[in-house]
């Protein structure tokens, strides 16, 4: 329309009043200018009919008059019914079936199955490589690095192994790099370097945010991954789910209108089911009362009974402890320590926790006898009506600086004179976390030596084949985070 109206302004002329006339009439199967220029035409005849009126010429013609709107009308009327006939043969399948049978005739289809074969050949290939675990290992990461933006790893240099029948934990402070690792674990992400084996069929997910769809009801929920994860009964596998989780009253309520526990709840529950030999959980216990967590601990420990493989996060530090066989404590994305609790416990641990209940003037002067008799104690923390700090014993037999038990008691009752009473605990698993994370700062495993701890994890990657299994220097990287000799 607009082009028209332009060249009505421009234009002066017969040749250029034909072009406007050819293109005014091509443009009318077009339904908004078929419109547009109908309602253009009606102002026109309005305003030519006022001003004949006044040399009493009527010249109004009436809008349904056939040489006023006709060729208007004409053109909607077909290009609506074009469009009609369009809309049924696609309904029908028609014109699929058309493209189909020009596609046998070009032999395209062929062309394409051949292309699929060698794509399904492909993926067998890949998947023998992905089964490349050792007996009874469920999943394995090997020289994991990811990095999101050039030159920040969010993963560096990760191993592990996960047996079946054992709970691997993974353990960090937030932007640690665990989910991440997990996003690795699942294909949501390409490791840059790297490669992950695991046992077939494969690994089952509960992400951190639940992934349910909002609309589905908690039975229709059940179903779907009952169904998608191959469960053929399951009438018996709902009531299971419903009555062990306690979602039997919300069986017909929508996700989106759950409570943030109970989708927390429905999201572990359908990522257990079915026999894939890895289980990832990530946080699964958020958002849930202490009765809850117990089903959640008590499904763990039958995945486990069952001989899958659980990888858990979690920030409760004594959750982590008590079902976890092994645990790897991340820090910027790399490992710096992975054992089991308890050894992790006696190599960082050893640590008693003492208060000493006593005032503001009293702690003075106990931290000064405090500073003679007990040169190891650290962590000093200054309450209102107490003290507390650390010390680390020495086992009986062994060498060291650090006291005895018996020692300890021994200085304790020497310096805590004016104190009411004194209470000592063996640390917990949380202290052991946070002192494995000061010692690898201390260590100068942080940011400041990003570099230097770069080359040093070169050193340490193994020298395999580049094909397979790939490092910094010779892998394949992708994205191009990093240059690569080969
Ligand atoms: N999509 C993204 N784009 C860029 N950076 C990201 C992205 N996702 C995560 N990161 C960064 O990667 C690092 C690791 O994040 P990740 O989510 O794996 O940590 P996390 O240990 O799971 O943390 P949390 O305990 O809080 O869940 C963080 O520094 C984070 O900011």
């Amino acid at each position: 329309m607009g082009i028209i109206l332009i060249l009505g302004v421009v234009g002066d002329g017969p040749a250029w009043d034909d072009w406007r006339h050819a293109l005014n009439q091509a443009f009318l199967i077009f339904p908004i200018h078929a419109l547009g220029d109908g309602f253009l035409e009606l102002c026109k005849n309005y305003m030519v009919a006022l001003v004949f009126r006044r040399y009493d010429i009527e010249s109004y013609k009436h809008p349904l008059a056939s040489d006023l709107l006709g060729r208007h009308f004409t053109a909607l009327f077909l290009v609506g019914v074009a469009a009609l006939i369009i809309n049924v043969l696609i309904e029908c399948h028609f014109l699929r079936r058309l493209w189909q049978r020009v596609e046998r005739l070009l032999d395209c289809t062929y062309r394409r199955e051949l292309d699929k074969l060698g794509l399904l050949k492909l993926v067998n290939i890949q998947s023998i490589f992905k089964s490349c675990v050792a007996t009874g290992e469920a999943v394995r990461a090997e020289n994991l690095w990811l990095a999101y933006r050039r030159g920040y790893y969010a993963v560096r240099n990760v191993y592990f192994s996960v047996q079946r029948g054992e709970c691997f934990g993974l353990l960090g402070k937030n932007g640690a790099g665990k989910s991440t690792i997990f996003k690795l674990l699942t294909g949501q992400l390409q490791p840059d370097v790297g490669q992950i084996y695991f046992e077939q069929p494969g690994i089952s997910y509960c992400p951190q945010s639940n992934p349910l769809d909002p609309l589905l009801t908690t039975t229709e929920c059940i179903r779907f991954y009952g169904r998608l994860r191959g469960i053929r009964d399951l009438d018996p596998f709902l009531d299971r789910v419903l009555d062990t989780y306690e979602l039997r009253p919300y069986k017909d309520v929508q996700v989106r209108n759950l409570s943030g526990g109970n989708r927390r709840k429905l999201t572990v529950a359908v990522t257990c089911c079915g026999c894939t030999p890895t289980v990832l959980m990530d946080e699964p216990t958020s958002d849930m009362d202490p009765v809850t967590r117990d089903m959640v601990y008590a499904t763990i420990e039958q995945l486990l009974l069952a001989r899958r493989a659980v990888v858990l996060t979690s920030h409760s530090v004594s959750e982590i402890e008590h079902l976890c066989q092994r645990v790897a404590v991340l820090r910027a994305g790399q490992v710096i320590a992975s054992d089991s609790p308890q050894r992790l416990k006696s190599e960082h641990g050893g640590y008693y926790s003492v208060t000493c209940f006593c005032g503001p003037a009293q702690q003075a002067i106990l931290s000064r006898s405090l500073s003679q008799r007990l040169p190891g104690a650290r962590d000093l923390q200054h309450y209102a009506h107490s003290l507390r700090f650390l010390v680390r014993i020495r086992s009986p037999g062994s060498l060291g600086d650090a006291p005895l038990l018996s020692e300890l008691f021994a200085i304790l009752r020497d310096v805590c004179v004016n104190v009411a009473r004194f209470s000592l605990s063996r640390c917990r698993f949380e202290t052991v976390f946070e002192r494995i994370l000061d010692s690898s700062e201390s260590n100068g495993s942080n940011g400041v030596h990003k570099d230097q701890q770069q080359q040093d994890a070169r050193k340490d990657l193994p020298s395999k084949s580049p094909a397979v299994g790939g490092t910094l220097e010779t892998g394949y990287i992708h994205c191009g985070y990093e240059e690569t000799r080969t």
